[in-house]
C-alpha cells in the first residue's frame, strides 16, 4: 500500500489537474446535492471552509446555505492551542485575513465563536477518502485534533461531520492511523457516502 505521504501527493496532483470548467461544474453539483440532504433541515449552525489547493470550491454551497437562512462558521487556526481549530461566525461582511497557509479566515480580533459541540454540522476538507469514511487531510492533523472528542452523530443518529470532495479524491483504501477520525458522511458532486 502507498504511504500516506505518497497518496497525499498523488491525489493533490489529481485534483489540480481538473479544468476550470470541471471545477465550476463540480462546485455547483455539490451545492445541489448537499442542499438536498434530508438531515439538513435539522442543521442551523454549519461549519464550512474556504477552498484551497484545488479543493472543491465551496462558494456556491456557501451562497446556497445563506439563502436557506443557515448560520455559517469558518475554521480559524487556534491562536493559543497549536494544531486545533476554532469556528468563527461567517457572514457576508466578516473581516478576513490570510492565515499562515495563505487561506483566508475570519479576523479573530472580533471573536464570534461557536463551540464545536454547538455546531449541528461540520464540513471538513480532505485530500483522499474511501467508501468506509476514512479520511486523509493536508497533514496538519487539525480536524483530527479538533474532532477527537466530538460526537460524530447527533442523538438521532444523523451525521454531524461530513467530508466534501471531488469524486476523483476517492481511493480504494486510505491507510489509517490510530488518531484518524472516520467520517460518518462524505458528499461529492455525484454521490453521498453514509458509511
Ligand atoms: N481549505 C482548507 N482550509 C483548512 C484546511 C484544509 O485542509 N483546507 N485545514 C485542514 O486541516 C486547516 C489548514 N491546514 C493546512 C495544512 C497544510 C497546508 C499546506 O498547504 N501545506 C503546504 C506547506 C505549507 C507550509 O509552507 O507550511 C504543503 O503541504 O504544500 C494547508 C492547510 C484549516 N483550514
Ligand atoms: N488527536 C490528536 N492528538 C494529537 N496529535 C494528533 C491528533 N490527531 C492527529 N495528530 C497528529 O497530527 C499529525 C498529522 O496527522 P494526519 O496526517 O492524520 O493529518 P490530516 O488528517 O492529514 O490533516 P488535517 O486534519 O489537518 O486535514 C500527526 O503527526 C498526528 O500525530
Amino acid at each position: 500500500m502507498q504511504s500516506r505521504h505518497e497518496l497525499r501527493q498523488l491525489i493533490r496532483q489529481r485534483r489540480q489537474q481538473l479544468s476550470t470548467q470541471q471545477q465550476q461544474q463540480a462546485a455547483e453539483q455539490l451545492a445541489e446535492r448537499f442542499t438536498a440532504l434530508p438531515f439538513l433541515a435539522d442543521c442551523q449552525h454549519i461549519a464550512l471552509y474556504l477552498s484551497n489547493d484545488a479543493e472543491l470550491d465551496t462558494w456556491p454551497l456557501i451562497h446556497a446555505l445563506w439563502q436557506l437562512g443557515k448560520q455559517l462558521y469558518l475554521p480559524l487556526l487556534h491562536p493559543v492551542t497549536p494544531g486545533h481549530l476554532i469556528f468563527q461566525h461567517f457572514h457576508a461582511n466578516t473581516p478576513m485575513r490570510a492565515n499562515r497557509f495563505g487561506i483566508p479566515e475570519p479576523d479573530w480580533s472580533c471573536p464570534d465563536l461557536c463551540p464545536v459541540a454547538q455546531l449541528d454540522l461540520i464540513c471538513t476538507p480532505l485530500v483522499a477518502f474511501d467508501a468506509s469514511g476514512n479520511r486523509l487531510g493536508m497533514g496538519g492533523g487539525f480536524y483530527d485534533r479538533t474532532l477527537a472528542n466530538a460526537p460524530l452523530r447527533s442523538r438521532d443518529g444523523q451525521p454531524r461531520v461530513i467530508g466534501l470532495a471531488h469524486a476523483c479524491q476517492q481511493v480504494p483504501a486510505v491507510p489509517v492511523e490510530e488518531w484518524d477520525v472516520p467520517l460518518p458522511a462524505i458528499c461529492t458532486p455525484t454521490q453521498i457516502f453514509l458509511p
